[in-house]
């Protein structure tokens, strides 16, 4: 039996950022996708009644974030030095300002509401985000390798999930963000990475 046993919805969602990651570290965890009809009950039973939720030995944490960076701590992904944790969690919380978003969107239930979030999201706060991931991703060599250090981190698997739902609304959000374009292909082209997603359900989230 697995040490991590996570559980979410059958989304990417909030929890799809540590999958990766442990994915990517082949490290085994049990992925545990728990249906809206089985939720009400479950809900009962955890922490805060949210998710995700990550059973560690039998101990619980929530707070996707807080799930996130325990996982990458374990995988190896937290970033090197003090320093370079820090600049992980910059672009992690910077990322998570955009998950926000998408779901202001996403949850909106008035129709012509949800079209105006849907237009200012991907032609106004995204190009505006892109900018600010590229201009971080070209301080580190140029931005042919990774957004902190020299080997993969949390926050190139958090920039490449984030991004996902909004490509998936346009594809052609990165043309003119060339180095994340070649950042996105390199994530995705990790065997274990590549191995996942080619197998992985396609959600709205
Ligand atoms: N800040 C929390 C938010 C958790 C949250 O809102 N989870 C949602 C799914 S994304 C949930 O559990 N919804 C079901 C419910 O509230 O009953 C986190 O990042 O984990």
């Amino acid at each position: 039996m697995a040490d991590f046993k996570l559980y979410y919805f059958p989304l990417r969602g909030r929890a799809e950022l540590t999958r990766i990651m442990f994915v990517a570290a082949g490290i085994k965890f049990d992925d545990i996708r728990v249906p809206r009809s089985e939720w009400p009950e479950k809900k009962k039973t955890f922490p805060n009644g949210k998710m995700p939720m990550l059973d560690y030995k039998g101990q619980y944490l929530t707070q996707s974030l807080a799930i996130a960076r325990f996982i990458a701590k374990t995988c190896g992904l937290a970033g090197k030095s003090d320093w370079d944790q820090a600049q992980v969690d910059q672009i992690v919380y910077t990322v998570n300002d955009l998950t926000e978003e998408y779901y202001s969107y996403y949850l909106e239930k008035d129709s012509s509401k949800k079209e105006e979030k849907i237009r200012k999201l991907l032609y106004e706060y995204v190009p505006d985000k892109l900018a600010t991931f590229e201009g971080w991703l070209k301080q580190n060599k140029g931005g042919d390798g990774f957004f902190v250090g020299s080997t993969l981190t949390m926050a190139d698997v958090a920039v490449y999930e984030d991004l996902t739902s909004v490509l998936q609304k346009d594809t052609n959000l990165l043309d003119k963000f060339p180095k994340l374009l070649a950042h996105r292909q390199r994530i995705a082209g990790y065997p274990r990475i590549k191995e996942y997603l080619a197998k992985r359900e396609c959600t709205e989230v």
